[in-house]
C-alpha cells in the first residue's frame, strides 16, 4: 500500500498524526494527534500562545512540520503539488491583508486561481462563483469597492467569499470571528455550517465553539489535552485547568449546545492569577 493510499481511518475527513513543529529548538506543537469528520466543524481552542495558528499553519501544508502527518480523505497533503493543495483546502488567516490596488470581486476571485492556467482570464462561471460567494456573507454590494478600503471585518467577510469560492475540501479558518459584531459572527458560523465542508476553525469565543462546532479539540501548550463532543470537553474543570476561569455549564433552551456564563474575577483573586499564568508560560520541555 502506498503512502497516499487510502487507509480505512484517515479516509474520513481529516486526520493528523504526530504533527509537530518547533522554532530555534522550541517546540511549539508537539505530536498532534486529532480528527475532523468529513462535513463537520472541529473548533481548535486553547487560550493565547497554546499552539493554535501554528497547528492550523502545519495542517495547510504553509510551514514544513518537523514530524507527522495530516491526511484529507485518505491523501498525505504532503504529496500533493501547490496546485492540487489549493483545490483540496482553503485557508482563512488572521491578519491575511493585502495592500494591493484591487477591488473586492478581485480578491475572492483568487480562489478560482487553481482551477485556470496562468495565461487564462477569469471565465464567467468564475465571475458567478464568485459573487454568489459574496452574496452569502453579505458582502456582494462591496464587490466593486478598492479591498483596502474595507473594515477589518468586512475583509475577514471577504476572505471567507474567497476561500468558498476556492470550493475546497476542506476549510482551514483561523479565529473568523474575531473582527465580526455579533450577528455577522453568528451568520459567518451558520454558512460554514450550511456548507457543509470538512472544517477546521481555532475560535476564541467558547459559546460561538459550542453553538456550530461538532467536535472540539482544546490545547495547552502546544499539546491536546482535551476532545471530544462540546458538552463533553466544556466542563468547569477544564476551564479553570486550562483557561484558569470559573463558569457555569448549562444547556442553551434552543440549540441544546453547551452555554457558559463566566465568573468576573474577584479581585484578589489577580495577583495568584497573574503568578499561575506566568507559571504557565514556560517552554515546553
Ligand atoms: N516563528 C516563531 N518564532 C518564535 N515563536 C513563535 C513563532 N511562531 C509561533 N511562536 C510562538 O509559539 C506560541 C504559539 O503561537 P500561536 O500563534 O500558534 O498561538 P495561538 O494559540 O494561535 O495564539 P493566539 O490565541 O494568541 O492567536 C506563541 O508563544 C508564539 O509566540
Amino acid at each position: 500500500m502506498s503512502d497516499t493510499t487510502v487507509t480505512a481511518a484517515a479516509a474520513d475527513g481529516l486526520t493528523a498524526r504526530d504533527l509537530s513543529w518547533s522554532v530555534k529548538g522550541t517546540v511549539i506543537v508537539d505530536g498532534i494527534h486529532m480528527h475532523g469528520g468529513r462535513g463537520e466543524i472541529t473548533g481548535l481552542l486553547g487560550p493565547n500562545g497554546s499552539g493554535k495558528t501554528t497547528l492550523l499553519r502545519a495542517i495547510a501544508r504553509l510551514s514544513k512540520p518537523d514530524r507527522g502527518v495530516v491526511h484529507l480523505g485518505g491523501t498525505d497533503l504532503a504529496t500533493l503539488r501547490r496546485r492540487d493543495l489549493a483545490r483540496q483546502l482553503a485557508v482563512v488567516q488572521q491578519h491575511a491583508g493585502t495592500d494591493l490596488d484591487v477591488t473586492v470581486l478581485d480578491v475572492v476571485l483568487l480562489g478560482r486561481t487553481p482551477y485556470r492556467s496562468a495565461l487564462q482570464g477569469d471565465s464567467e462561471q468564475d465571475r458567478a462563483l464568485a459573487l454568489d460567494a459574496l452574496q452569502q456573507v453579505d458582502m456582494v454590494e462591496f464587490a466593486t469597492r478598492k479591498w483596502a478600503t474595507l473594515s477589518g471585518g468586512e475583509q475577514q467577510r471577504v476572505h471567507l467569499a474567497r476561500a468558498l469560492t476556492q470550493q475546497p475540501e476542506l476549510l482551514v479558518l483561523d479565529e473568523p470571528t474575531n473582527h465580526l459584531d455579533i450577528a455577522h459572527a453568528l451568520s459567518l458560523l451558520a454558512l460554514v455550517r450550511h456548507a457543509g465542508l470538512t472544517t477546521i476553525a481555532a475560535l476564541h469565543d467558547l459559546n460561538l465553539a459550542a453553538m456550530f462546532c461538532d467536535h472540539l479539540v482544546v490545547l495547552q501548550r502546544g499539546r491536546v489535552v482535551a476532545s471530544g463532543a462540546p458538552h463533553d470537553v466544556l466542563t468547569p474543570q477544564l476551564l479553570r485547568e486550562v483557561y484558569d476561569v470559573e463558569a457555569d455549564i448549562g444547556t442553551h433552551p434552543r440549540t441544546g449546545r453547551p452555554l457558559l456564563t463566566f465568573h468576573p474575577p474577584e479581585p484578589a483573586d489577580s495577583a495568584a492569577r497573574r503568578a499561575r499564568q506566568a507559571a504557565r508560560q514556560g517552554v515546553i520541555a
